[in-house]
């Protein structure tokens, strides 16, 4: 599984520190490093591996600890609790409501696995019993319209896009209307993708955005990015409100830090992982399991 070896690179790190026979500063301090090091090769924003060390250092405060409590103990608690804020940004994002008609506008780069990401969380939904429907305001990539239709159709999902309309802003404006009218409840606008971030990529989103008034837009990015993430969610952020992310191609071999750093830059929680190029290959995402697995614990 990708962050695997960062996982294994921690509890590395932590069962070293366990072995030492007195737990003194400098153990401490060189589990701490092995910590951080191995969080900057899983492609984890330095700035956030500089701010966790000095959050661990502060918790575990080794004068202010009294004599004889467990030193393991606290350092593996810290680490747990570090990585969790790291991916929990302390805010729940806008969740959909069954029979009330929701819009979720989806962006992102193109390959980030956009299209395929909106037809697995419509899929999901209409297994809980939403009514879900998907509109393709994609007029950029020729062929778009074409993989939503055959996906959407393989899951008995309605969908509306066109072959012949350039404007993804009337497209997305039409499909929004005629699935409200139609008493769906879960509207899922899939935008067009880049192949970089670039200026009039922004101006669509911000545009179709502005006319289907989503209730959460939600941000996909390829696992795989690395460093590259934080920068990246930022630059949605600031043009989109994005509201969650979704991670895709967690089956690959991507180091998977990225998306520690997409939180950070959104400051929206990750709400669902892709783990493969199948509908249902689709998880939801909690912070503590994961942690916990990521650990070994
Ligand atoms: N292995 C794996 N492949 C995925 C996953 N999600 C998407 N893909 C694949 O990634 C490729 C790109 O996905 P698309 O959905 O076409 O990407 P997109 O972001 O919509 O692209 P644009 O519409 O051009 O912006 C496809 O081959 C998908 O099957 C995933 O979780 N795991």
């Amino acid at each position: 599984m990708v962050l695997a070896q960062l996982g294994g690179s921690i509890s590395r790190a932590l069962a070293q520190m366990s072995n030492a026979t007195v737990i003194d500063e400098k153990v401490l301090n060189d589990c701490l490093n092995e910590i951080s090091r191995a969080l900057l090769q899983a492609d984890v924003q330095f700035k956030m591996v500089r701010d966790m060390q000095t959050n661990i250092k502060r918790i575990v405060n080794l004068e202010a600890l009294a004599a004889g409590t467990n030193k393991r103990r606290i350092m593996q608690q810290a680490v747990f609790t570090e990585l969790c804020n790291m991916l929990d940004p302390g805010k729940p994002s806008f969740t959909p409501k069954k029979g009330k008609p929701s819009v979720v506008m989806f962006v992102g780069l193109q390959g980030s696995g956009k299209t395929t990401t909106c037809t697995k969380y419509a899929f999901y939904h209409q297994r809980k019993g939403f009514k879900p429907a998907l509109v393709c305001a994609d007029t950029f990539r020729a062929g778009a319209f074409d993989q939503l239709k055959q996906n959407a159709t393989k899951a008995k999902i309605p969908f509306y896009g066109s072959y012949m309309e350039s404007d993804p802003v009337k497209i997305a404006v039409e499909g929004v209307e005629r699935f409200k009218k139609e008493n769906c409840d879960l509207i899922i606008v899939d935008t067009s993708g880049r192949h970089k971030q670039e200026a009039a990529l922004f101006e669509e989103m911000r545009q179709v955005s502005e006319a289907t008034k989503p209730d959460l837009v939600i941000f996909v990015m390829d696992s795989s990015i690395g460093q590259a993430a934080f920068d990246q969610a930022q630059a949605f952020k600031q043009s989109a409100s994005v509201g969650a992310v979704i991670i895709t191609k967690m089956d690959g071999h991507a180091k998977g830090g990225g998306a520690l750093s997409a939180v950070a830059a959104t400051k929206s929680p990750v709400i669902f992982i892709g783990t493969g190029e199948h509908i249902d290959e689709f998880e939801v995402f909690d912070v503590k399991p994961f942690v916990s697995r990521l650990l070994g614990q």
